[in-house]
């Protein structure tokens, strides 16, 4: 391990390895909002804390079946929500944010840092100073009275005149989806936009029956075509510019990309889940930049939500992938998602054109593209950190892990909410309930954006949350060796500098809500960029090249305290 100094090569999940097994799912448990005890104490938490213990007895903190009245601030409000559905590329956000701008305050809540960011860039481009709210971000803008936050850190307490939920059919999603329904159930605006798949409406307006909220619904149609392609690419000779070939696994990203840079046709950006954002940013930017060289895309579906990006032909190379338990065909809404990105309007391709790789493939792309999404039954849901704590309070003895999973197992629910898979946050749970730290620092642990199943991530957080509880203050050089990180020259020590940046990342979460404890935001941040750096400069290298255009950093980047001058410009 290059820069990491982990002390600690097994995680300890305390025996329960066996219940918690793996699950690969794409949403990442960016888990914020049960953060309920740093945005204010509920009602309840104020009722009960000062009542007497017979009162609290009473109380069935395992009842979840009025999630709606745990939002007094959005219950003041008659609000007015409007469903944006409809397919793809039909201009559903668009119009969301058309109001957004135009409003005197408001927010717009996305599934992903990338959308966040757009959003902020398009506003404040129009002259509507917005700030930049993720777990990992604060840019605030004077002024502002506009925030673009990743769905997670919506604010149920304000007021605002706007607010935009986007892909709003996550909140189906096994492990996010509650956080889509705390920001429907929550926000406190006068006008509520909501923007996805017309699946999610029946639920919606079901779930919404108990607030009194008018809902207005808009359909609509796609703004340009997309044809589904009779003949399936065949081979990588036929690839052409503005393609975009879509796998599942970064073996096999890394896998089409040298096939197709072998053509000497085509240079490649990637997309992938766990690309650092900042370069899954840079790497799209480059591919939508018709001037560049890197004319071909190869992604994941971390393309599939929203984003406008430059392409005039998906190509699936497979319609299978592995979801942790086993292969399985993509859902119909999955193939639709991905399929969307082909042709938007407004791009330089006026018709999205979408195939297979393999003949065998394509009845399923077809069937898949002409069937609507089914429609969706449940919504996420998952107790406030008050009930959690007020649990807690009547059976003391029993940690964080056990409170968690009785209330997975017990919790009364009614037909309309399923609750959150948390086998990821019981990980957390298993190894911070060793520590002699507060159920409310636990917690937040837990809620942190932590891959456990990546082994590197997962010593980090053991390690923070070990120094943490023991001297009360973290300093990153105590888990960090300066001047180690590198150009990765195997796809391993890609890997590895991959999980690194997680672990930095983490830092810098920690750092926004335990900020005395976590000093060194400032180092993990710009840790954070060179790794980032580092991996584009595998990405330029890896492959043919036409001309190399990359930009002049050395192999080894002295990454010590103090950046070279020649390294900050970059960071
Ligand atoms: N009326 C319009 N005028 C100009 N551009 C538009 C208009 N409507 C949509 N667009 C542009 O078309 C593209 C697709 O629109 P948008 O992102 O709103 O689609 P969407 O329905 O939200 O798609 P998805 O389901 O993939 O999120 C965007 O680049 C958007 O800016
Ligand atoms: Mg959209």
């Amino acid at each position: 391990m290059a820069a990491l100094l982990l002390r600690h090569r097994q995680v300890s999940t305390l025996g329960v390895s066996g219940i918690l097994k793996d699950k690969l799912d794409p949403c990442r448990p960016h888990v914020e909002s049960r953060l309920g005890a740093l945005a204010g104490v509920c009602n309840l938490l104020r009722e009960y804390s000062t009542s007497n213990d017979n009162r609290a007895h009473k109380f069935d903190f395992l009842d979840l079946t009025c999630p709606h009245a745990w939002y007094p601030v959005a219950r003041r409000k008659n609000r007015k929500i409007f469903l944006h559905v409809g397919p793809t590329n039909s201009g559903k956000t668009y119009h969301a944010l058309k109001q957004l701008e135009s409003s005197p305050s408001g927010v717009y809540c996305g599934p992903l840092r990338l959308l966040a960011w757009e959003v902020a860039k398009r506003l404040n481009k129009a002259n509507v100073p917005c700030d930049l709210i993720t777990g990992q971000e604060r840019e605030e803008v004077n002024g502002a009275k506009h925030k673009a936050v990743t769905v997670e850190m919506a604010d149920v307490t304000s007021n605002y005149s706007c607010a935009v939920v986007d892909e709003i059919q996550m909140l189906g999603c096994m492990t996010r989806g509650f956080s889509f329904t705390r920001a429907l159930l929550g926000i406190s605006a006068d006008e509520l936009h909501l923007c996805g798949d017309p699946a999610a409406v029946p639920l919606i307006q079901e779930i919404l029956k108990p607030t009194g909220d008018d809902i207005n619904v808009q359909y609509y149609e796609r703004l340009s075509p997309l044809v589904p392609s009779q003949k399936p690419l065949g081979s990588f000779k036929n690839i052409e510019t503005g393609d975009c070939i879509v796998t599942f696994s970064r073996r096999e990203i890394y896998k089409l990309k040298g096939q197709i840079e072998r053509g000497r046709k085509h240079l490649c950006s990637v997309v992938y889940g766990s690309l650092p954002p900042e370069t899954r940013t840079r790497q799209a930017t480059m591919f939508n930049d018709a001037s560049s060289e890197f004319d071909v895309l190869v992604a994941s579906d971390a393309i599939g939500m929203g984003l406008n990006l430059n392409i005039s032909r998906i190509i699936f190379s497979t319609m299978k992938k592995f979801d942790g338990v086993e292969m399985r065909d993509l859902t119909i809404s999955e193939v639709k998602q991905i399929a969307g990105r082909a042709g938007r309007y407004g791009s330089d391709f006026p018709v999205g054109e979408v195939t297979c790789l393999h003949a065998d493939d394509l009845p399923l792309l077809h069937s898949s593209l002409k069937s609507p999404s089914p429609i969706l039954e449940c919504a996420g849901l998952f107790p406030t950190f008050d009930l959690i704590f007020m649990y807690s309070r009547l059976h003391p003895k029993k940690g964080l892990y056990r409170i968690m999973e009785h209330f997975l197992e017990n919790a009364k629910l009614s037909e309309n909410y399923f609750i959150a898979n948390c086998e990821e946050m019981l990980k957390v749970a298993a190894v911070v309930d060793v520590l002699p730290i507060s159920l409310h620092d636990k917690y937040l642990f837990v809620i942190s954006p932590v891959d456990m199943r990546n082994e590197i991530s997962s010593q980090g957080l053991t390690q923070f949350a070990q120094n943490y509880a023991q001297k009360g203050i973290v300093r990153l050089k105590e888990i960090f060796t300066p001047g180690t990180l590198q150009v990765p020259k195997t796809e391993s020590a890609l890997k590895e500098l991959e999980s690194i940046h997680k672990v930095l990342d983490l830092y810098v979460w920690l750092s926004f809500r335990l900020e005395d404890s976590f000093p060194d935001r400032e180092l993990a941040a710009s840790q954070k960029a060179i790794c980032g750096l580092l991996i584009e400069e595998f990405l330029e290298r890896f492959g043919w090249q036409k001309q190399p255009k990359t930009r002049k950093l050395p192999s080894r980047v002295n990454s010590g305290f103090l950046l070279s001058k020649e390294t900050r410009q970059y960071v």
